[in-house]
């Protein structure tokens, strides 16, 4: 049995956050397990209120985790805060963490920042360096390069210039997923390491219900690197598992609703696991 850490907030609607990962990690036939970085009270309209975790407690559940059930696989989301972010990549390096993905959350489907704009030095310095893929959108690419690309051109100009800034420049190995959920007319993702782009033609789904798919992806990436594959296949099952969620077109709530984790399911266990 694979083990899988989520270290991120708490979405109360189910939909994003921690409560997507475990389902996610869950539907992969594989164990989670969640260090909690902040609660959020939020559903599928918006967020109406954050409470940050002290960084000491989310040392105290890094420390329970690791030294207990070691993960094959840790995926990063919301992690709030400058405080939060160092104590996560000290216990990560001291623990000599594997297969890290961090999705670099900062602000909501909705519109709400989730990380504070202090802490985004600290990210780009201290995580994210030291995670084998990290998977930002487009308003992310923007923060994190000044490029926001509308094409694919431009989606691989940026994926290419945040790979040196975070990777090159420090003398590290890892790769970069620019995702492509926010454009107007197609899905599609541009992924960048050391020597390589490749694109994934994503076609996108007539479904507005797209609440959780950055963390649902991050999380299926995180579980497919546990199960041995690539980062190239691990992106390409995820995509897989992205669309098969929003194909089911499940709409819960009034706004932007979570995706179906039991119609990805079907083709999980066909083709990964048997
Ligand atoms: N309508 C769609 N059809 C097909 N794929 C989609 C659609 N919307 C998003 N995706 C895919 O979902 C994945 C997540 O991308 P997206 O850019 O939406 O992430 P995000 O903004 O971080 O998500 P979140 O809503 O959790 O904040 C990507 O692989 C993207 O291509
Ligand atoms: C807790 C949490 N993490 C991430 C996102 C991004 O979708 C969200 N809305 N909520």
């Amino acid at each position: 049995m694979k083990k899988i850490l989520t270290i991120a907030g708490s979405d109360c609607s189910g939909g994003a956050g921690i409560q997507a990962d475990i389902k996610t990690i869950t539907t992969h036939r594989m164990y989670a397990m969640s260090v909690i970085t902040a609660l959020t009270a939020q559903n599928t309209i918006g967020v109406s209120g954050i409470m940050e975790v002290d960084a000491d407690f989310v040392a105290m559940q890094m420390d329970a985790v690791f030294s207990d059930i070691y993960p094959d696989a840790v995926k990063i989301g919301m992690v709030a805060n400058s405080d939060i972010i160092k104590i996560i990549a000290k216990k990560l390096v001291q623990y000599n963490a594997k297969n890290i993905v961090v999705d670099p959350v900062m602000v909501s489907t909705s519109g709400s920042r989730l990380l504070g704009e202090e802490a985004v030095t600290a990210l780009r310095e201290e995580l994210l360096p030291i995670a084998a893929l990290i998977t930002p959108n487009i308003p992310e690419t923007k923060m994190l390069c000044g490029i926001e690309p509308t094409s694919e051109e431009e989606m691989e100009q940026a994926a290419k210039k945040i790979f040196t800034q975070v990777y090159q420049n420090n003398g590290r190995d890892g790769a970069v997923l620019v995702k492509g959920g926010h454009l107007i007319d197609s899905a599609v993702d541009v992924l960048r390491d050391q020597s390589v782009t490749y694109v994934y033609h994503g076609y996108k789904i007539d479904n507005q219900n797209t609440h959780g798919t950055g963390c649902t992806l991050s999380s299926a990436i995180a579980c497919n690197l546990a199960n041995g594959l690539n980062v190239y296949e691990s992106v390409k099952y995820a995509k897989k598992y992205i669309n098969l969620a929003l194909q089911a077109k499940m709409n819960l709530g009034a706004g932007s609703g979570p995706l179906n984790h039991m119609a990805a399911n079907t083709w999980i266990s066909k083709e990964i696991l048997d």
